[in-house]
């Protein structure tokens, strides 16, 4: 994916299992962007600063050379320090504003907005990219994420003039709806990494795009 290109797509964001081994990590990134992945998020939540720094330089060259873009959770320090394509920010992740001085202007700032239409009119206002909704449904990977409605995403559409990310227990079976209602990027954790056939997996969302 050029930088620049419409952020439309499959999302894949990394599990901690697969964090968790360097060797793993490497293998599961390539099958998901060979399979279609747009985007990377590096999520990490139990590596040392350290190891963390080199996994996502690692996955910044694999994504360089595969032609996707590299997106890392929380860290904004860390996005700058490696050069990454952007950051992405929760509620208690630093401020776009913060992100953005750092960050420069090409930089990619994804917000979640869990259900919220007025913080994602808030982070479209502070200057953000994309923001992003969710979870839709059962998630093994955050189960205590607060869900949200599938009209939130109509209603963004109608308000918003950014791109709308959908996440959450999102599968290539359920994410249809998702993105008739206004997503144009499908975010998937455990659907993608925790798929056997990784490739296959991240194909099969990749196919909802065509
Ligand atoms: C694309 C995308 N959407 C939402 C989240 C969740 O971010 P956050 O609320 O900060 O929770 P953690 O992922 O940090 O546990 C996300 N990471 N990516
Ligand atoms: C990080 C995050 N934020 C809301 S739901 C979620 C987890 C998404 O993972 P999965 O695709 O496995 O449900
Ligand atoms: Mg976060």
């Amino acid at each position: 994916m050029n930088a620049g290109a419409p952020l439309r797509g499959l999302y894949a964001i990394t599990s901690q299992a697969v964090c968790d081994d360097p060797i793993r990590l490497d293998a599961a990134v390539r099958a998901a962007i060979g399979g279609g992945a747009v985007l990377l998020q590096y999520r990490d939540k139990l590596a040392s600063p350290a190891q963390k720094r080199a996994n996502a330089a690692h996955l910044l060259g694999i994504c360089r050379q595969m032609g996707a873009r590299l997106i890392v959770n929380d860290d904004m320090q860390l996005a700058a320090e490696i050069g990454a394509d952007g950051v992405h920010l929760g509620q208690s992740d630093g401020a776009v504003a913060a992100a953005r001085a750092l960050l420069g202007p090409a930089a990619l700032i994804g917000v979640s907005c869990s259900g919220s239409l007025d913080r994602a009119q808030a982070a479209q206002d502070q200057g953000a990219d994309y923001v992003a909704f969710g979870r839709f449904f059962d998630s093994r990977t955050k189960p205590q994420a607060p869900q949200a409605a599938i009209e939130v995403l109509v209603q963004a559409r109608r308000q918003l003039r950014l791109p709308i990310c959908a996440i959450g227990g999102l599968t290539p079976d359920n994410a249809a709806p998702l993105l008739e209602a206004g997503a144009s990027l499908i975010a998937a954790v455990d659907g993608v990494f925790g798929a056997d056939d990784i490739a296959a997996a991240a194909q099969r969302y990749a196919r909802l795009f065509d």
